[in-house]
């Protein structure tokens, strides 16, 4: 299998789909779940295939969204395309993107940031494996950009808001 990644995304790009993400997180509060969303983007940088909203804690959006992915399309085609999520995805979502050989994953904040953000939930109780470190110990080189500053502010506003009144 070719492992032609999709061309890099502009700035532009970047931060209308984590933007996006953000907004699916939304529409998971009206469900009754975790304000977590993820895209997922084809190869030309702009048309969104998948959305995915958290759903449970064994169904985080990006794992979700990644075992979708993979149900629905090539390894090879997915290799060049690239999730979007403004949190960083914990390490159960980036070995599962990973898997389903998604080549790029772009997240707007650490991890980290949302558990100084928000305080440590019983809901969410996040394990301190950052998606570069899943990353680095992969076979396949799969590429993680972020944080994004520029969405860093608004995601954190949403997840306080969120997390202060659960
Ligand atoms: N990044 C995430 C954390 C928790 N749940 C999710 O669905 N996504």
């Amino acid at each position: 299998m070719s492992l032609k990644r999709g061309p890099a995304p502009s700035k532009e790009q970047i931060l209308r789909h984590l933007r996006r993400s953000n907004a699916v997180a939304e529409r998971a509060i009206l469900l009754g779940h975790h304000p977590f969303g993820a895209l997922l983007v084809a190869p030309d940088n702009e048309t969104v295939l998948l959305e995915q909203c958290n759903i449970d804690t064994v169904n985080h959006a990006e794992s979700t969204l990644a075992r979708i992915a993979a149900t629905n399309y090539t390894a090879e085609y997915l290799w060049q395309c690239t999730l979007y999520t403004a949190v960083e995805p914990c390490c159960m979502c980036a070995g599962t993107a990973y898997w389903a050989n998604i080549g790029r994953v772009v997240f707007g904040m650490y991890e980290s940031q949302l558990l100084e953000a928000t305080g440590s939930h019983q809901e969410n109780p996040t394990m301190s494996v950052s998606s570069k470190y899943v990353f680095e110990h992969c076979q396949k080189p799969v590429e993680l950009i972020g944080p994004v500053e520029e969405i860093i502010e608004e995601t954190r506003a949403m997840q306080q808001v969120f997390w202060a009144g659960r």
